[in-house]
């Protein structure tokens, strides 16, 4: 699939969520900066059935990484409610659900108008005919290959399906928003992921529940610069 579907240089977004949660600073760190992007999940027990960060954390992270891509994804309803506490944490991308937001343009184009690129997210179930009319002010839309809400389920393939029709639709639209994909992802599904047309995999288990974080991410580069 790969070779008709044009594609970008390929990220990797490890999460937080799966990080130790009494020392996240120091699990990042393992890493040793081989990340392109830092993912951080907020969840807040009412859109998903589980609590994790808040903007305390994402403010903490951007001081203590300030080079760092920072990519908050809020899984918080409603969306648009939480923007100005995490614009304040100075992120590089922040991502609404468009099944949390009533107003998901005005978000979209708030968050923009921030200095921050605009994230939209799709729930498995829904389609992407839904964000048709936003994605001229999207710059990352990220498909949900899990029922968000907890880390370490497993992957849902049917998603990939959302992620050709992107990448089908950026091109033939001439717009430019990157494709992630975020759930269940991991070493045996990579390759499958990348041949759809994602730009930036988010992992979380498949990373920090490994004995060593940083060789993860480099075996990951390698099963996909092997395609
Ligand atoms: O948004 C999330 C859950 O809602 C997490 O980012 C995602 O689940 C990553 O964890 P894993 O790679 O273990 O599935």
């Amino acid at each position: 699939m790969a070779g008709s579907l044009q594609l970008k240089p390929f990220l990797i977004a490890p999460s937080i969520l799966s990080a130790d949660p009494l020392a996240v600073g120091a699990s990042v760190d393992v890493l040793k900066g081989d990340f392109d992007w830092l993912h951080v999940d907020v969840m807040d027990g009412h859109f998903v059935p589980n609590l994790s960060y808040g903007p305390a954390v994402a403010k903490a992270l951007r001081r203590r990484y300030p080079d760092a891509v920072i990519d908050v994804h809020l899984m918080v309803e409603p969306g648009e409610d939480f923007l100005d506490m995490f614009l304040e944490s100075r992120p590089d991308c922040l991502t609404v659900h468009q099944e949390a937001c009533r107003h998901l343009h005005r978000a979209l184009s708030k968050i923009r108008a921030a200095g921050v690129r605009s994230g939209v997210a799709l729930n498995p179930a829904t389609p992407v005919e839904l964000i048709k009319p936003v994605l001229n002010i999207a710059d990352v839309v990220l498909l949900m290959s899990v029922d968000p809400g907890f880390g370490g389920q497993s992957f849902i393939p049917e998603v990939t399906e959302k992620a050709v029709t992107l990448c089908q639709l950026r091109e033939a639209r001439g717009l430019k928003f990157l494709i992630e994909m975020d759930g269940g992802i991991n070493a045996a599904n990579m390759a499958q992921v990348r041949r759809c047309g994602v730009d930036v995999a988010v992992m979380g288990s498949a990373v920090f529940g490994t004995p060593d974080p940083a060789a993860t991410v480099a075996k990951m580069r390698l099963l996909v610069d092997g395609e």
